[in-house]
C-alpha cells in the first residue's frame, strides 16, 4: 500500500535557524498519526512542512507520492491550522457554508453535511450565534468542523482538543476513529497525553528532535514503563544526556 504521508530525513526552519532535524515519518491510509511535544519543540513547523507552507531546507515530504505543496492534494486535505481563520462577523453557519463554497461545494451539499460536522462537536445549538461571540474551545470546535466538510481524504489537525472538555473529547475521538476505520489518514499535534494514547503512531517531538516514535503500546514496551508520560520524560533524559542539558 501506498503511504498517504511520508516526510524523509527533514531539516526544517526558518531563516538560519534549524528547528527541526533528521524526522522521517510514514502515516498509512486510515492510519492516525498524533506529533507530541513541548511547546515550541517544532510541531506546527512540521505541519506546515507538510502542508507545503514552509519548503523542506533539507529532505522530502510527499502526500499521496506528491511533493508538496500541490494544489490536487491540497483539496484533499481537511486541514485545522493552530490559530482559528474564522470571519468573526459572520455566525458559525455562515463560516461553513463560506468555507464550503471555497471547497467547491454547492450550498445543498453543505448543508446536506452541516448537522454531521457540527454534531461531531456539539456546536448545532450554536451556529446562529456570531463568532465573536463564541468561547476559545467554540472557535476551535468551528474550526475542526470546518475541516471535515467535504470528506477529505486526509486531516492534519493542529491542536484539534484544545479549550475542549473531556467528554466532547472522547466524542470527537470516537468520530477520528470512525474517519479512520473508513480510510481517512490523520495527522494531529496535541499537548495531551490522553490524546496520544488514542493514536495508532506517536511521534515525540523534543528541541527539534524525534526523541521517541512508534505505537503507544510498543513504547511503552520499549521503555518499560507504564504511562505515556513517562516514554516522554525519559526518552527527554536519554536526550539531555546525549546533547547536555543546555
Ligand atoms: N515564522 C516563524 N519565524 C521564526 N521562527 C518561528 C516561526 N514560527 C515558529 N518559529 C519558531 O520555531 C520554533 C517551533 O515553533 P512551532 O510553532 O513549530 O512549535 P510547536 O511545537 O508547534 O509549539 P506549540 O505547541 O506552542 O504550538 C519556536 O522556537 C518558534 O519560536
Amino acid at each position: 500500500m501506498q503511504p498517504t504521508i511520508t516526510v524523509q530525513d527533514l531539516e526544517q526552519g526558518y531563516g538560519k535557524t534549524i528547528i527541526l532535524k533528521d524526522i522521517n515519518l510514514t502515516v498509512n491510509q486510515g492510519q492516525i498519526l498524533a506529533l507530541i511535544g513541548p511547546s515550541g519543540s517544532g510541531k506546527s513547523t512540521l505541519i506546515k512542512s507538510i502542508m507545503g507552507m514552509l519548503l523542506p531546507k533539507q529532505g522530502q515530504v510527499r502526500v499521496l507520492d506528491t511533493p508538496m505543496p500541490n494544489r490536487l492534494i491540497l483539496g484533499k486535505i481537511g486541514f485545522m491550522a493552530q490559530s482559528d481563520a474564522l470571519y468573526q462577523g459572520l455566525t458559525g453557519k455562515e463560516n461553513l457554508e463560506f468555507f464550503g463554497s471555497l471547497l467547491g461545494m454547492n450550498q445543498a451539499k453543505i448543508h446536506a453535511q452541516l448537522d454531521y460536522v457540527t454534531g461531531i462537536v456539539n456546536l448545532g445549538p450554536h451556529l446562529d450565534k456570531f463568532v465573536k461571540d463564541y468561547s476559545g474551545g467554540m472557535k476551535r470546535r468551528l474550526s475542526l468542523a470546518i475541516s471535515l466538510l467535504g470528506q477529505p481524504q486526509i486531516l492534519i489537525l493542529d491542536e484539534p482538543t484544545v479549550g475542549i472538555d473531556p467528554e466532547l473529547r472522547a466524542h470527537i475521538w470516537d468520530e477520528l476513529h470512525k474517519l479512520a476505520q473508513q480510510g481517512c489518514t490523520i495527522l494531529l499535534t496535541t499537548h495531551v497525553m490522553e490524546d496520544a494514547e488514542q493514536a495508532d503512531q506517536l511521534l515525540m517531538i523534543r528541541r527539534g528532535e524525534a526523541i521517541a516514535q512508534g505505537s503507544p503500546q510498543g513504547l511503552l514496551d520499549q521503555f518499560e514503563v507504564k504511562q505515556i508520560e513517562q516514554v516522554f520524560i525519559k526518552a527527554g533524559r536519554n536526550q539531555d544526556a546525549r546533547l547536555g542539558s543546555n
